[in-house]
């Protein structure tokens, strides 16, 4: 492909995606993948620079653009070599108008920029790293460190490991062999807080595809009961494949109807040792891997979040024995879905006391932790951790 139609590759996707985020619709690295499936003639080296182009100008705007077109044209005010490839070419972009403008340039959006006044914003942006869990009832840290080039351990989790480049680790044997799980360090550390102990009941109240449920089996080395629940029946289904390559054998997957979730859980009523709300969020934290996300929340869609984790955090709080645990945690910066929900629990429940869920990461925020790209080098997490009273 020549460079124009690279760029007018890259313009037709950021059009995709600038709809998607409209319509909630597919994440911008799915409608990648399905757009070069159908157009096999791209090559290797055209897949990268595309994507390269759609994900530069897909960061540099804060606000949703208008089309993919005043997108590119926004990138191309940074890097004026670009202007040239709007040559009107056959399969090229139309020459630039005398007044057409690009989108403008900004980290965070305008509405949402004084809530994030607390945090680094320009290191949401940065490029992420790729950590592994090492399964620790497969193998060490020590064995999985010694197997791949360049991996580094991580600086706060005990079982991770940053590699220094990206590789397919899919293909790896190790990852094959259930030896590892790719989990960035501020998931693997909200699995900690949870201190998941072999013998204990365990909940993990929205656990998707069970991320951080197989950490937990881990912690417990397959002892006790570890139930994950979650109302996404596609997410929960792809839970015990993984369980499996992962020698977790203690799960239990409850799938709950939105609205009458404690029906389902009705059995598990002061029973759990620790529960963990992973609640649905913004995701303000992971924009490093998902920086159109920045486009899809809206203030209506952040009221609906908070009014559902507050609901899910009650409602955990109901299956917590006397004396156990519960632990809430969203991969969001903004205080309405951390601190502050954290804050309306412990005031409705006084007599529950709030400790720090770990020594040594992340700083204080309200009753909890925030953990932050800036800050700690991992993706972006409040968590909190209550003891209910014996
Ligand atoms: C942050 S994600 C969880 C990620 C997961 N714990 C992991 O480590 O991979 C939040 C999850 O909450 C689930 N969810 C949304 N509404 C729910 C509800 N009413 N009850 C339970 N889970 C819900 C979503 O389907 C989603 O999987």
């Amino acid at each position: 492909m020549t460079p124009s139609a690279r760029l007018q590759a890259a313009i037709e996707l950021l059009d995709a995606i600038i709809v998607a985020a409209r319509e909630q619709g597919a994440a911008a690295d799915t409608l990648i993948a399905s757009y070069f499936k159908a157009r096999r003639y791209a090559g290797s080296g055209d897949r990268r620079a595309i994507r390269e182009l759609v994900y530069q100008a897909i960061r540099r705007a804060g606000e949703r653009p208008e089309s993919g077109r005043a997108a590119m044209l926004g990138l191309a005010e940074d890097h004026p070599e670009l202007r040239a490839l709007f040559d009107g070419s056959p399969r090229g972009p139309a020459p630039i108008a005398t007044h057409e403008t690009g989108a403008s340039a900004a980290t965070v959006p305008d509405w949402l920029a004084p809530k994030l006044t607390h945090i680094d914003t320009a290191a949401l942006l940065e490029r992420a790293p790729l950590d592994l869990r090492v399964n620790t009832l497969k193998a060490t840290r020590d064995d999985v460190l010694a197997a791949l080039l360049g991996a580094q351990p991580t600086r706060f989790a005990p079982n991770g490991i940053r590699l220094a480049d990206p590789i397919v680790i899919e293909q790896h044997p190790l990852w094959r062999d259930g030896k590892v799980e790719v989990q960035d360090e501020g998931s693997q550390l909200i699995a900690l807080a949870c201190r998941a102990r072999p013998g204990e009941i365990v909940i993990d109240l929205c656990a998707g595809a069970g991320g951080k449920t197989l950490a937990l089996a881990a912690d417990m080395r397959g002892e006790g009961r570890l139930i994950a629940s979650d109302s996404d029946r596609r997410r929960l289904s792809q839970l015990p494949v993984r369980a499996e390559r992962a020698g977790a054998a203690n799960i239990e997957s409850r799938l709950l109807d939105p609205g009458r979730e404690a029906e389902a859980l009705a059995d598990l009523i002061d029973t759990a040792d620790c529960v963990l709300v992973d609640a649905p969020c913004s995701g303000t934290g992971t924009w490093r891997r998902n920086p159109e996300a920045r486009w899809r929340l809206t203030p209506e869609r952040l009221d609906r979040l908070t009014a559902l984790q507050a609901r899910l955090f009650d409602l955990a709080a109901t299956l917590v024995r006397p004396g156990g645990r519960l632990i809430y945690a969203v991969c969001s910066l903004l205080d309405e879905e951390g601190a502050g929900q954290a804050g309306r629990f412990a005031a409705a429940h006084p007599a529950c006391t709030a400790g720090r869920p770990f020594d040594e990461a992340g700083s204080p925020r309200g009753e909890g932790v925030l953990l932050s790209p800036g800050a700690d080098g991992t993706d972006g997490f409040f968590v909190a951790s209550f003891t209910r009273p014996c």
